[in-house]
């Protein structure tokens, strides 16, 4: 479906539904597009209980960013990993960068690759809307997977739709501290949009409400750019 490799970045405030849309474009494109989130990586980092999901896991729960360096250190080596430091490969970020010196890392690191990122979307959802959302979300941990209670229920509550592992409540997606990520998220994505803003063409803004309404557009745009 891909014409030429897509490097998306995806940028949104916390429950514009980055997660839900990576979901549905991995499903519709395919084994030639893979994606990272990097709160997943943390979270399973967390999980796991290393050295930086020892480091994370009080800021995440305190609703403040990881610092830069530890991100840039941490996505960099998955990069590496996932083998997309090349020209061929089509990938998608989710929640990285979220800070202009961590896309300045990014970028040192592509452009000694030869694959610098070529497309920036910025999901543009109100936040009262969000809101409601993150007080309903749940996640499985071990895959991603992202559910909702009104919006995406599992098949048998509490349950991923696939493993039937238990879901679990994200420990920042309370009230308080969401408060607290939508003000880290302000303080940080204006700068990181007017560093991509400044790139010609590269960064795209898509409105909606609902996930369902932002989709088709998104999908629609990137198959008029990479298809
Ligand atoms: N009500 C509603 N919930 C949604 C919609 N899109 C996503 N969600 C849910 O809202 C929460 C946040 O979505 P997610 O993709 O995790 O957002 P992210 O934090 O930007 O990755 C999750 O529980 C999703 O299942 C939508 O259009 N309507
Ligand atoms: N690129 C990043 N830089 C700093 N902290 C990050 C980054 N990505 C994720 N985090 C930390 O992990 C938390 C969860 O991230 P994520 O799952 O993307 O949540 P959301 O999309 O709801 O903001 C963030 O609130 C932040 O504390």
């Amino acid at each position: 479906m891909l014409q030429r490799p897509l490097r998306m970045i995806m940028l949104g405030a916390p429950g514009a539904g980055k997660g839900t849309q990576t979901e549905r474009l991995l499903k519709k494109i395919g084994p030639s597009l893979t994606a990272m989130s990097s709160g997943d990586l943390l979270r399973s980092n967390i999980a796991a209980k290393t050295p930086v999901g020892l480091e994370a896991q009080e800021i995440i729960k305190a609703g403040k960013l990881v610092p830069d360096k530890t991100m840039i250190s941490l996505i960099t080596a998955e990069l590496e990993k996932n083998n997309w430091l090349n020209s061929k490969a089509s990938w998608l970020l989710d929640g990285f960068p979220r800070t202009k010196s961590q896309a300045e890392a990014l970028d040192s690191t592509l452009s000694t690759h030869d694959c610098a990122v070529n497309f920036v979307v910025d999901l543009v959802v109100p936040e009262r809307v969000i809101l409601e959302r993150i007080e309903n979300r749940w996640v499985h941990v071990p895959s991603g997977r992202v559910y909702n209670l009104t919006y995406n229920p599992p098949k048998v509550p509490g349950k991923d739709d696939i493993t039937g592992e238990p879901l679990s409540k994200r420990a920042d997606d309370d009230a308080e501290t969401f408060k607290k990520r939508l003000d880290a998220f302000r303080e940080t994505t204006e700068p990181l949009k007017e560093y991509y803003r400044s790139r010609d063409d590269v960064f795209w803004e898509v409105h909606g409400e609902t996930s369902d309404e932002i989709y088709p557009q998104l999908e629609k745009e990137i198959l008029r750019r990479f298809g």
